[in-house]
């Protein structure tokens, strides 16, 4: 099992707030993801989980509060700083977001020539070889997207964040849209990401058994702010009523 070490923070966000216009998004949020660590960020839809996880790389600024990836300050950092930080830190999309007319292999070499303009072909291609055996689909690499299923795009679209070595990976609703027992093994995909990887995590999610199968921590967001925050166990023995209902839906649906 990897360590997670709590004396290093990869991500620390402090008092944030977001709004646009009138419509009050986040409203105080204070996280720390330590190195090693899953977090599991729980909360029904429009919450602001995505706009946390777009402040988080740069995407969208603050109104106020600090977020500090890997040690730095995103708000303060220019593009090229921003770009630079961005490639130690791996978006998994909820749409897969595979170009269509590539296969396998070439989806998943395109970041590394994209960004690594000096890795050689064979070097490439060991690369790709890495990931695919990790992610479980060594025998897709000749495939087109079109031939996968939907677990199968979603354990691709990982891979392909994988290719640049991120220290840190955001998974956005990654059990959207897959039955149960592929849910399953994508949960267990993450978990061995973390351990083959060392990669500290947070994973967005309104999945309960998601949460609970990769969350070393959960925290639960509504209106804008973490409600609870800790273990599974200490998150759903509480009495607050979101976090009975969300216990309630998850099981009787
Ligand atoms: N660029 C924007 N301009 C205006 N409002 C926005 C913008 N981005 C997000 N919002 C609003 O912020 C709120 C939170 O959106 P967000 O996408 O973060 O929710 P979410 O928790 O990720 O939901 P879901 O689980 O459905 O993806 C929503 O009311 C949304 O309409």
């Amino acid at each position: 099992m990897q360590h997670i070490d709590m004396n290093e923070t990869v991500i620390s966000i402090r008092d944030l707030y977001k709004s646009f216009g009138e419509k009050h998004v986040l409203e105080g949020i204070n996280l720390d993801l330590h190195k090693g660590e899953n977090v599991a960020v729980l909360g029904r839809s429009g919450t602001g989980k995505s706009v946390l996880i777009k402040i988080i790389i740069g995407l969208l600024k603050p109104d106020a509060g600090t977020v500090k990836v890997l040690g730095e300050e995103v708000s303060q950092l220019d593009d090229v700083a921003l770009r630079a930080l961005r490639l130690k830190v791996g978006f998994s999309f909820q749409s897969s977001a595979l170009y269509d007319s590539m296969t396998v292999g070439e989806n998943l070499a395109f970041p590394l020539k994209r960004n690594n303009r000096e890795f050689t072909p064979e070097q490439i291609r060991k690369t790709i070889d890495i990931v695919l055996d990790a992610i479980g689909l060594p025998e897709t690499i000749n495939q087109l997207p079109a031939e996968l299923s939907g677990g199968q795009k979603k354990r691709i679209g990982i891979g392909r964040t994988l290719i640049l070595r991120p220290e840190i990976m955001l998974y956005d609703e990654p059990t959207a849209g897959l039955d149960p027992i592929t849910s399953m093994e994508l949960n267990r995909l993450i978990n061995a990401v973390k351990e083959r990887f060392n990669t500290s995590s947070i994973i967005i999610t309104h999945d309960l058994t998601c949460a609970k199968s990769v969350g070393d921590k959960i925290a639960v967001m509504d209106d804008g702010k973490f409600i609870s925050q800790g273990t599974f166990d200490e998150v759903f023995t509480g009495n607050e009523e979101l976090i009975k209902s969300f216990y309630d839906y998850n099981f009787i649906q």
